[in-house]
């Protein structure tokens, strides 16, 4: 089911593409769910998706905060000591990320299209490297990576940082925000998108709550619902797909 808000006839097509990473492109939210229902689990808590609409798409250290502040445990376990704990299951976990349904699709539908695209991820590039080992092919396609301890990125989503850095990289200089589109699964991410004054798809967890989808101009609930016609990119040419 789609839903678009912004309308298509006052819009300027979309010439370049930025992609969200966790939650978007990877199957990795679910990762860090895990680890931290284990953690809470000690202190005989446990995570709702209250608490993960505040944190995904986060920096670490900032979404560690929010963590060990919002379920009231910051005075038996500090936001440095959380982001510790939980590295030794991540790093096991993250090279089993797989891409999420309609990625592979759409990314080499871009690419054989010349649609220039990045990623711009909250992720550390440690983390980074990780997650993406098994997918060269797909992170090939992208002109290049923004990852969340860029020196460039000086706060996190929700603040614009990363989507602005993002698309100075492109070749070209500086663009016009509004010919960019950026999909996000997070609603820090969507806020992220809009104060850069970019358009952005939202694709989120079918368990965050929907009033979280109002700022998208787009909300699908998958990836391979979307449809490039309606944003002025190059259409799917096996329309079965
Ligand atoms: O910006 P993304 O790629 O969603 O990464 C955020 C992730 O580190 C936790 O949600
Ligand atoms: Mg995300």
């Amino acid at each position: 089911m789609a839903n678009s808000s912004a309308d298509m006839s006052v819009r300027e097509p979309i010439t370049h593409v930025i992609f969200d990473m966790d939650g978007l492109l990877l199957d990795t939210e679910k990762f860090y769910t895990e680890v931290q229902e284990l953690i809470l689990a000690r202190f005989n808590k446990t995570f709702d998706w209250s608490l993960k609409a505040k944190m995904m798409g986060k920096k670490a250290l900032e979404a560690a905060h929010v963590f060990v502040e919002e379920t009231g445990i910051s005075g038996s376990l500090s936001a440095e000591k959380f982001l510790e704990e939980r590295e030794e299951t991540l790093q096991k976990l993250f090279p089993t990320a797989e891409l999420m349904p309609g990625v592979s699709h759409l990314v080499k539908h871009l690419h054989e299209n010349a649609i220039p695209m990045c990623v711009a991820t909250g992720t550390l590039r440690h983390h980074f490297e990780l997650k993406t080992q098994r997918h060269g092919e797909i992170f090939s396609m992208m002109h290049h990576v923004v990852v969340g301890d860029d020196p460039e990125v000086k706060k996190g989503k929700p603040s614009p940082d990363i989507f602005l850095a993002a698309a100075k990289r492109f070749k070209g200089g500086p663009l016009d925000p509004r010919k960019v589109l950026v999909f996000e699964d997070a609603p820090s991410g969507v806020a992220a998108a809009k104060n850069a004054g970019m358009y952005v798809v939202m694709v989120p967890d079918p368990r965050l709550d929907s009033s979280f989808h109002e700022a998208a101009d787009e909300v699908l609930s998958s990836l391979s619902d979307f449809n490039p016609s309606n944003w002025g990119l190059p259409p799917f040419k096996d329309v079965s797909s």
